[in-house]
């Protein structure tokens, strides 16, 4: 296995539209990294940057988070996460099933859990003003709480989704967090409570309060 041993660089919005409440994607590349303790540097780019040539080199989506490591960029978060995840112990087990369970979750964040979400986001600040939202809205939340509910069952009492905590923590925390004031996840207490334990491991502190000093150092220019 090729070993880069590089500082990464991972790009960020110049001024995040979530302003600094760690609502962007990099919050969990940044997360991943404090939790395995993994200095990185971090590229600013504006909305403009991201669609021009040099960004759609580093994602053709135009899109942020990447990650530059020596000659490696890659994009996709969870791609990003699960690559540190490979080359650092702290956020996958080591044991080949408990450590395929966990990857599980990781893809279960973004492929079932998330999705829905971001229809929600969609209908709300994309398709507010449409006649037929009134009547969608409600059908997507209903969703969401069909999938929160089945989360919630099967979280239990539990700390963590599988055992200790992993990387599959980490994405569906990250991916509960995007419903700020919707009360969603706080329908569920244990699913509520989860989250705040992901928000409170030093880790997730570190990586939000540099996410919004970004914002901040943004926002006073
Ligand atoms: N699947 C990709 C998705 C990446 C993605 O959606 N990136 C978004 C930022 S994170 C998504 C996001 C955006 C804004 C908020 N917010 O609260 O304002 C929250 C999350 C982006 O670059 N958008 C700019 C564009 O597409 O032109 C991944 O996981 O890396």
């Amino acid at each position: 296995m090729t070993q880069h041993s590089s500082k990464p660089t991972i790009t960020a919005f110049e001024t995040s539209p979530d302003r600094g409440r760690g609502l962007a994607r990099d919050m969990r590349v940044r997360w991943a990294l404090e939790e395995v303790g993994q200095p990185y540097d971090v590229r600013l780019v504006s909305f403009a940057a991201m669609k021009q040539p040099e960004h759609l080199s580093r994602n053709p989506f135009g899109q942020i988070p990447t990650y530059e490591e020596g000659e490696l960029v890659l994009f996709e978060s969870g791609s990003i996460i699960l690559h540190i995840a490979e080359r650092h112990p702290g956020l996958l087990p080591a044991a080949a099933d408990t450590r395929a369970r966990a990857i599980t979750w990781m893809f279960a964040a973004v492929s079932t859990i998330e999705p829905i979400i971001i229809e929600r986001q969609v209908a709300i600040l994309n398709e507010g003003n449409e006649a037929w939202t009134k009547q969608r809205l409600p059908m997507i939340e209903h969703r969401i709480r069909a999938r929160l509910g089945q989360l919630s069952q099967h979280l239990g009492d539990a700390e963590w989704l599988d055992g200790a905590f992993s990387a599959g923590d980490l994405m569906m925390v990250t991916v509960l967090r995007r419903m700020p004031g919707s009360g969603l996840v706080e329908e569920h207490a244990n699913l509520a409570a989860y989250v705040a334990r992901g928000e409170a491991r030093p880790a997730y502190q570190r990586a939000f309060a540099a996410q919004l000093a970004v914002f901040e150092a943004s926002s006073a220019s």
